[in-house]
């Protein structure tokens, strides 16, 4: 298998090539040259499966012969066993026909570490065995920072540096970025939003001279292999349900389109999925866009479910290049407009094709917090703002018999301030986090400055400092 740009204007790779690449050298993300197909049978057959043995078979077509099956197996099985509940990702059912898929039972508690344990992973092999090192630069909202801080701090071959948005992530956010005392892993304050995070990991990606100094790499959603292990628990949760027998619907909880995507390459793999729901919260940009076609960027507002705080929704880049049928050129012009003006507008036939799957809403402070009282209330289940804003879109969007299935991305804990705001409730952090609140914590502050972070980036890099070898 190899993986394009979606702007047409890189070379193509492997897929460890493109886990090593992140951003592809022209801007554009990688994409793989087709979705790999599942028959019904194949499908049914992953029922009863542990989790870990699905996501080998599901991940597998994706990776091809750049990884040996075995060692794919071997990561899988080490990625999962760092989660604290037996089935990984376990369903809960909240009303007649609504399904809570539990992503949060990871090392950080969030959906993020899915797909962060098994790219440490993937990482730390194919740098070892070609004697090399890596810098990452990420770019977060909260939660992506905490996960790859858990996965990499004292890795011998990567340095990581975490950016995010100064003082719009919670606390226990924060922490988890700032506590870890690795001297491979640094968190950086940046005066400015989540997008202006990733508008600059990006700018370091267009920098060429500076990315090959650094030998840059990417683990936000921009690099591919988080998606495709993301793609794993669409597979799990649908079969649970009935798949392939039976279609389901998915409600997500949007930011960077990562999640979200990562169904749709399930459903183009044959997952019988009947809707993809996009909830928003006040940062609508995505609802607005699929009822007018016109994505146009605004002023990002904070919010109780902070990680959704986001205007620039990279990975919408990629159902951007299979709405205009893999055309790299209309890509390319639609993403010029983005960074000249702020905003592009969708052909009538893209919008046609983006509708046939998705829909999207959203869902305000006032709504968000009337979910978390009434699931409590009604389920005796205590939710998280992310996950709040997709209950309350789910009731919206749900129309007949499908089950729907709402992505819970985050533990309420990580979100104590709001979960008590909403309802009274008071979540605790689960004990085996230790001394997460009173650890000492390391953080640089720094200005929205593409050459301020550079300066920074290659103090930090052990590749500046001592070479690329370890
Ligand atoms: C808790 C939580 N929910 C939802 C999202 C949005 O996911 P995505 O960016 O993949 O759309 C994020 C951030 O990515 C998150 O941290
Ligand atoms: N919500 C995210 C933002 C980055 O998303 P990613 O999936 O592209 O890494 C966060 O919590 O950091």
């Amino acid at each position: 298998m190899q993986y394009h740009s979606t702007r047409g204007e890189a070379p193509s790779l492997n897929f460890i090539d493109a886990t090593l690449a992140g951003l592809a050298r022209d801007g554009g993300l990688y994409v793989p040259d087709t979705y790999p197909v599942f028959t019904p049978d194949r499908i049914a057959g992953l029922a009863g499966k542990p989790y870990a043995e699905v996501a080998a078979e599901v991940i597998a077509p994706f990776v091809g012969s750049s990884l040996p099956a075995a060692e794919l197996g071997r990561m899988t099985r080490e990625a999962y066993a760092t989660f604290r509940h037996p089935a990984v990702t376990p369903l809960t059912q909240v009303s007649s026909n609504t399904f809570v898929l539990e992503l949060f039972h990871g090392p950080t508690l969030a959906f993020k570490d899915l797909a962060m344990q098994l790219l440490a992973r993937l990482m730390d092999r194919a740098l070892e065995e070609r004697g090399d090192r890596a810098t990452i630069v990420v770019a977060t909202s909260g939660d992506t920072g905490g996960a790859a801080v858990e996965a990499f701090r004292g890795a011998k071959r990567i340095d990581l540096v975490v950016l995010y948005p100064h003082g719009r992530i919670s606390d226990v956010q924060r922490r988890m970025m700032t506590t870890p005392a690795d001297a491979n892993v640094h968190a950086v304050a940046v005066d400015g939003t989540f997008d202006d995070c990733q508008a600059l990991v990006k700018a370091l990606f267009n920098h060429h001279a500076f990315r090959d100094r650094v030998r840059l790499s990417a683990v936000n959603s921009i690099n591919w292999a988080r998606i495709v292990a993301q793609v794993v628990y669409y597979f799990v949760a649908a079969v649970a349900l009935g798949a392939p027998h039976r279609k389901v619907s998915f409600t997500v909880p949007t930011g960077n389109f990562g999640d979200i995507f990562a169904g749709y390459v399930a459903q183009q793999m044959g997952l019988p999925i009947e809707r993809l729901v996009i909830a928003t919260n006040q940062n609508d940009i995505l609802a607005r866009t699929l009822a007018s076609g016109a994505y146009e960027t605004r002023e990002v507002l904070p919010s109780s479910s902070p990680s959704m705080d986001i205007q620039v929704s990279s990975n919408f880049e990629r159902l951007l290049f299979d709405a205009y049928g893999r055309d790299a050129a209309q890509v390319r012009g639609l993403m010029g407009n983005l960074s000249q003006s702020g905003n592009f507008s969708i052909a009538s036939p893209a919008l046609a094709k983006i509708r046939e799957n998705f829909s999207a809403a959203r869902a305000d402070e006032d709504e968000t917090a009337a979910v978390i009282r009434t699931v409590k209330r009604e389920a005796d289940y205590l939710t998280d703002p992310h996950t709040a804003v997709a209950l309350a879109v789910a009731e919206k969007e749900t129309h007949g018999e499908t089950p729907m299935v709402v992505l819970s991305t985050a533990h309420p804990a990580k979100f104590p301030d709001a979960v008590k705001a909403a309802c009274g409730i008071w979540p605790a952090l689960p004990e085996w986090l230790g001394d997460l609140n009173s650890a000492p914590e390391r953080i640089t502050r720094m200005a929205n400055d593409q050459a301020e972070l550079e300066k920074f980036v290659v103090g930090v890099s052990r590749i500046t400092q001592e070479g690329n070898a370890a």
